[in-house]
């Protein structure tokens, strides 16, 4: 795989659990005028009501999962949480897109994120989004009713990690309101944009 084609450019967005991560994605794919494409992760966890395969993830048993870790076909994966659940960037997925000139977007968790950044390599633009304090955080896990009490107790431990790794990140978005994040990635997307032609020239 090129670590970087000509004219795509891969965008990792990551933060803890519940800072909206998916609500900004969806949105700024749709909004954004840049030739962004969302990389579909693999995971092993079950399919949430309504969710695609293939669209939201591909659902893989885990058999077929460890089969694609030995075959080298993920650029990182993870087990997350520690409840046996696997989530992997496939390689195919960024490949593809980025050499057809795709933004490919990877909306994944903070320890995915690190281990691509520690590889340096395809120079991501990497952007932390967060919703500013740990108590709405909590909040909107807990109205997103996807979450057992648990999981919820288990993620805002794993969110106090993460957010010690914001340093890593070039970009800090605070996602107080959805319209303004997703107003302000795009904008950093297109700086990012103009500054690649630039130095081209
Ligand atoms: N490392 C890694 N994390 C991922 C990947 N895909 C999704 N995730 C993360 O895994 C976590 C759990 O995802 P999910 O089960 O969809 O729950 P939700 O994003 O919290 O609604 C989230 O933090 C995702 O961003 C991936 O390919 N690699
Ligand atoms: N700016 C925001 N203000 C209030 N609620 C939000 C905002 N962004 C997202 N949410 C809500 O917070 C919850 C978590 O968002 P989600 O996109 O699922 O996060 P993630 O993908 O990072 O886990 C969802 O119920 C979503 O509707």
């Amino acid at each position: 795989m090129n670590n970087r084609s000509p004219a795509g450019r891969l965008v990792i967005i990551s933060g803890p659990s519940g800072a909206g991560k998916s609500t900004v994605v969806r949105r700024l794919l749709s909004e954004c005028d840049l030739p962004l494409q969302l990389s579909i992760s693999a995971t092993t966890r079950a399919p949430r009501p309504g969710e695609q395969h293939g669209e939201d993830y591909f659902f893989l048993s885990d058999g077929e999962f460890q089969d694609r870790i030995r075959g080298g076909d993920f650029l990182e994966h993870k087990e997350v949480f520690g409840c046996g659940h696997w989530y992997g960037t496939l390689k195919e997925q960024v490949a593809t897109g980025l050499n057809t000139g795709k933004w490919v977007i990877l909306e994944i968790d903070v320890q995915g994120a690190l281990a691509i950044l520690d590889q340096q390599a395809f120079s991501p633009i990497s952007l932390f989004l967060h919703p500013g304090t740990m108590d709405e955080l909590e909040r909107r896990l807990r109205d997103r009713g996807t979450e057992s009490e648990e999981a919820i107790t288990s993620r805002m431990e794993t969110a106090h990690r993460e957010m010690q790794s914001l340093h890593r990140y070039q970009y800090e978005i605070i996602n107080e309101s959805v319209d303004r994040a997703v107003s302000d990635i795009c904008q950093i997307l297109k700086d990012q944009k103009e500054k690649q032609r630039c130095s081209k020239s």
